[in-house]
């Protein structure tokens, strides 16, 4: 690495800094905002715990939380190496949704310590975004702080990019003239995100669903010690194929990839069924580049921004968080979540849609609000928000 590359000089000194909203100029200013006006404040959220929601920041803070233990598809980097990544999760909470995002990266990988350390952090957030998890620990660990906590707790590589994920189906599926509910779908790489996308096509009524991981496809012949295959061997594959990933693919609509690096060839493409889709999400390097897929894929995404069809969570948790805040929800729900898929599937219109087009830009203004609005509604349907206002709330984020 040269010292005068442009991606290190940008990341000199970090990517964000913390600015007051308010100056501090007079004394009276600086009683106000600290010592002794302050006191008034705490007592009145003392008094009246839910009101740090409208005298703190947060209202509009989530804290983005990672171990460093499955950093993009680089593997257990650990929690300093992991930071870049966090902070650039945060700057793209602010730019995109006005959210004031914290990247807290913890050294130690004991889900006991990370679960404690994020409970007691929590009071000053209005949400935690856990990032780059390892699975299966980060099932428990998501689990276990949802349970303890009254603001959302998401795990993004898990649910951010099964949102996106689905959005980018059911726009592919329009486009080669299919249907989710008549769909085989092989899904290569069941850990964190995997697994929450074998689990939403599920909700989203794709029939045959077929898993793959390192031991090839997941089946109920056999038994796992990891929870999320032992779950795929009992929920995916009805009729017990057996075999490797070129096994799975033989006759399938779409290849679903968040393995890793080169996993998928050419020739296992070749045999699937007639315009075959394939979604190669591993970051940064994907199962295979789209160049190779030429004359073979009808519809190909990778989730890099190098290529068309950025099939990335970026477009689901600014616009995911923005309505949770605002609605003060305490969870997200599966509604919440196929409200925004539905959302961000919806920003390209029928006009727009084809082959190298079925998800939004990152930069489409129109994909946070239509993902915030979508996810405000579903929360009051589902009755996780607490915000008393209805529907249209939070202009003044
Ligand atoms: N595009 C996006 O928005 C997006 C979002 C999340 C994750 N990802 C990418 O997806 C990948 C997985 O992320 P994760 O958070 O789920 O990681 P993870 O470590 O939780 O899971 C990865 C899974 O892939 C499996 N795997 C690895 N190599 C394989 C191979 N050769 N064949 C079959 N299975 C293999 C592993 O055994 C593991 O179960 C990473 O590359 C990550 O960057 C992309
Ligand atoms: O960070 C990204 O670009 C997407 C995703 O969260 C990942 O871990 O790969
Ligand atoms: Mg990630």
């Amino acid at each position: 690495m040269n010292v005068s590359d442009q991606t290190l000089l940008l990341h000199l000194g970090g990517k964000l800094e913390v600015t007051p909203k308010i100056k501090i100029r007079t004394r009276d200013d600086l009683s106000r905002v600290y010592t002794p006006g302050v006191a008034k404040v705490c007592m009145a959220i003392h008094e009246d715990p839910a009101s740090a929601f409208s005298l703190t920041i947060k209202r509009n803070t989530v804290a983005v939380v990672s171990d460093g233990t499955a950093v993009l598809g680089l593997g257990n980097i650990g929690p300093a190496a992991a930071m870049p990544v966090m902070e650039g999760k945060a700057m793209l909470f602010k730019e995109l949704a006005g959210v004031d995002a914290f990247p807290i990266c913890l050294d130690t990988q004991d889900p006991d310590a990370i679960v404690e350390i994020v409970r007691a952090l929590a009071p000053g957030f209005g949400g935690i975004n856990l990032e780059d998890i390892s699975s299966p620990r980060c099932f428990e660990i998501e689990r276990r702080l949802q349970e303890l906590l009254d603001i959302p707790v998401f795990h993004d590589d898990q649910h951010g990019t099964a949102v996106v994920l689905i959005a980018a189906l059911m726009n592919a599926a329009k486009c080669v003239g299919k249907k989710l509910g008549d769909m085989r779908v092989v899904v290569c790489g069941i850990g964190a995100a995997g697994m929450a996308i074998v689990k939403m096509l599920h909700s989203a009524g794709v029939p045959v669903v077929i898993a793959v991981d390192r031991e090839g496809i997941l089946s109920g012949a056999k038994t796992y010690d990891n929870i999320a295959w032992q779950w795929c061997a009992e929920h995916t594959n009805p009729e017990g194929i057996e075999g490797g990933l070129a096994d799975a693919l033989r006759g399938a609509d779409a290849f679903i990839g968040v393995s890793g690096p080169g996993v998928l060839k050419p020739e296992f493409v070749r045999g699937m069924a007639a315009d075959p889709i394939v979604f190669a999400m591993a970051n940064p390097e994907p199962e295979i580049r789209p160049e190779l897929l030429e004359g073979i894929a009808a519809v190909v995404g990778t989730g890099r921004s190098d290529y068309p069809n950025q099939i990335n969570n970026v477009l689901c948790f600014p616009g995911i968080f923005r309505g949770a805040l605002d609605c003060r929800a305490s969870r997200i729900t599966e509604g919440m979540k196929l409200a925004a898929a539905r959302a961000i599937a919806a920003v390209v219109t029928e006009q727009q849609l084809n082959p190298e087009y079925i998800v939004p830009s990152v930069f489409n203004a129109d994909v946070v609000e239509s993902v915030r609005r979508a996810v405000v509604n579903a929360a009051y349907a589902d009755r996780v928000a607490r915000r008393v206002d209805k529907r249209e709330p939070a202009d003044e984020i």
